[in-house]
């Protein structure tokens, strides 16, 4: 279970550019933020593995917050925290099944990980996960070669390699054409309903959003303004998230 509480960011120690974010994400559930250009919803994804550092509030992960830990113990428990990018982030000359190894660097020792040492069970749970996101016969294919769609498969794979609890995407699909934003979207909602990882998705496609999500998290200016299911997100509610000067009291903040 991922819990924010009372989030705040301020990049230049003046302009608010996240105020009091709260929200929660269930094992199990596809959440799903969104909001208008510069709202915030990188800046949340980033605080919330704490590759930025964020000025108040508590981010739990079950019952540990993450903003408390030390070097060591946020090294760790970043290993619970698959990350999915815009740009994938892969290793291009590097075959998909290198770079779904990759994945569980993390757990290694600098030697090992700097050798890339893996041991035969990791290069079967990488084969397995390639086979998974439906990638099992590109497994020896540079990814530079894959498309959009199967490298964003790769890069799935790679994060479970982590065995996360809490799977973070930042605009996953933005790069994608239809039929791979539905194969993306579909793998991600699969996951976390038949292994129970909490899955926080950043998103511009409202439709998307709608179809995919358990639970919708509307950001304007750094604060949420909506917080509810996919049925509740109504054109009104949309107008509202994107609108310039948002109403938080118009529409469904039950958070
Ligand atoms: N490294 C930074 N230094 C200073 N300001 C930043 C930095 N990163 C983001 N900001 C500012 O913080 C605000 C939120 O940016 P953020 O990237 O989180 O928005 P976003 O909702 O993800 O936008 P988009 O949908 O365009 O990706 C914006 O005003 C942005 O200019």
């Amino acid at each position: 279970m991922l819990t924010v509480n009372h989030l705040a960011k301020s990049y230049d120690g003046e302009k608010k550019n996240l105020t009091d974010v709260s929200f929660q994400v269930a094992p199990s559930e596809v959440a799903v933020i969104i909001g208008p250009s510069g709202a915030g919803k990188t800046t949340i994804l980033r605080s919330l593995n704490q590759l930025i550092k964020d000025d108040d509030g508590e981010i739990l992960l079950d019952d540990v917050d993450l903003r408390q830990l030390n070097r060591a113990e946020l090294r760790r428990a970043r290993c619970q925290i698959g990350m999915i990018f815009q740009n994938y982030n892969l290793i291009e000359p590097l075959t998909a099944l290198e770079n779904v190894l990759h994945g569980c660097l993390g757990t290694k020792s600098n030697l090992a990980g700097m050798f890339s040492l893996y041991r035969n069970s990791e290069k079967l749970e990488a084969l397995q996960l390639l086979q998974k996101v439906g990638l099992g016969d590109f497994a020896y294919q540079q990814c530079r070669s894959l498309s959009g769609g199967q490298k964003q498969r790769v890069g799935i794979a790679r994060a479970l390699m982590q065995h996360p609890k809490l799977i973070l995407c930042d605009e996953p699909i933005a790069s994608l054409d239809p039929k791979s934003t539905r194969t993306v979207m579909t793998l991600l909602r699969d996951l976390a309903v038949n292994d129970g990882i909490s899955v926080l998705i950043n998103l511009h496609q409202v439709d998307i959003a709608r179809e995919f999500a358990d639970h919708v998290i509307g950001i304007n200016q750094g604060t949420v303004v909506f917080d509810d299911s996919p049925a509740a997100l109504t054109d009104t509610a949309v107008a509202n998230i994107y609108r310039k000067q948002p109403v938080a009291e118009e529409v469904g903040v039950n958070g």
